[in-house]
């Protein structure tokens, strides 16, 4: 077993941004600029969304957080994203998620200008992605694909099975995984919660992808040896023993399934920093105009 080590690979690809943003600034005379928008104050949100910022000053970008009340209403958000659509100093716009029940994520969404859609979540990115065009990658997939590639991991030709099938990872995963790109060529199957095989498919798999948002839902009799295991899960239990108040939990029992694989993504220190990384990279093109120019 061996370690897809987040926290390794995610340091030398900021080392890579910040260089890039240095020369950007000197180029352009201004610093790549990401503004994040929080809606209420979601413990999991509240972390995510600091870590993103305290990035962005790490490699040398802008960064600005907008906060709002939870009972900020839809069309007062949606004001403030055409305000910051028209704003030609801003590269990247994300509203994170999950929003207060009387707010429609797929408004929100489909309102932010797709050119500034660094989370890579509106339809016109999701479409380029499919037909394999220059587009923003979901944060989550491209920070996979990025852990993949510094670990120079071959999936050509390989069985990926993807756990779950949410909008912002077991989808998109599923359709990166099989485009022809590398990483990508693999013959992808996606599961979820309708899946009666899930099992048996699971033991078919030369890489796993856990995104379905359960504690230790992959377990050791799920893996075939040799697998490469991504544990996408986030799930957090308070904890009295921690500094911070909780533990996390990825959707994989690591200390089952790790001895069995090939290679493993650990939780946390694995897939969570390196989402980072790709909304990074993700803003960083933007401002370079390497996607939409
Ligand atoms: N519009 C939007 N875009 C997102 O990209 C988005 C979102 N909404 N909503 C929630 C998910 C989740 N997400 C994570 C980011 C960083 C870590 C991360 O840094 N994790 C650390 C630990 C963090 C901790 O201690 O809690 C790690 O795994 O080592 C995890 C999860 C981004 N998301």
């Amino acid at each position: 077993m061996q370690l897809l080590d987040g926290k390794f690979a995610s340091e030398k690809i900021k080392q890579e941004i910040a260089v890039e943003a240095a020369d950007f600034l000197a180029k352009s005379g201004r610093k790549p600029h990401l503004i994040a928008i929080l809606v209420g104050n979601d413990g999991g949100s509240e972390t995510y969304v600091a870590s993103k910022m305290k990035n962005c000053e790490k490699v040398g970008f802008q960064s600005s957080l907008i906060r709002y009340d939870v009972s900020v209403t839809e069309a007062e958000l949606l004001q403030k994203i055409e305000e910051i659509n028209q704003d030609a100093g801003v590269d990247g716009l994300i509203v994170q998620l999950p929003l207060p029940k009387h707010i429609d994520p797929e408004k929100v969404t489909e309102r932010i200008d797709y050119r500034k859609d660094v989370d890579g979540f509106h339809p016109v990115n999701l479409g380029r992605m499919m037909r394999n065009l220059p587009c923003f990658i979901p944060a989550t997939p491209y920070g996979i694909l990025l852990m993949l590639q510094a670990y120079q991991i071959d999936t050509a030709g390989k069985h990926c099975v993807v756990v779950g099938r949410s909008n912002i990872v077991g989808s998109p995963m599923s359709i990166l995984m099989a485009r022809n790109a590398n990483p990508g060529n693999c013959t992808v199957t996606l599961t979820h919660s309708k899946t009666t095989n899930l099992k048996e498919l699971a033991l078919q798999a030369d890489i796993i992808v856990a995104a379905i948002g359960k504690k230790n839902f992959v377990t050791a009799d799920m893996v075939k040896p040799g697998a490469i295991i991504i544990d996408v899960g986030i799930n957090r239990e308070t904890s009295d023993q921690t500094k911070s108040g909780y533990k996390l939990f990825g959707d994989v029992d690591f200390e089952n399934v790790a001895p069995k694989s090939s290679w493993i993504t650990p939780v946390p220190g694995g897939v969570g920093l390196m989402t980072i990384v790709g909304l990074l990279k993700n803003t960083l093109a933007s401002a370079k105009g390497e996607i939409y120019s």
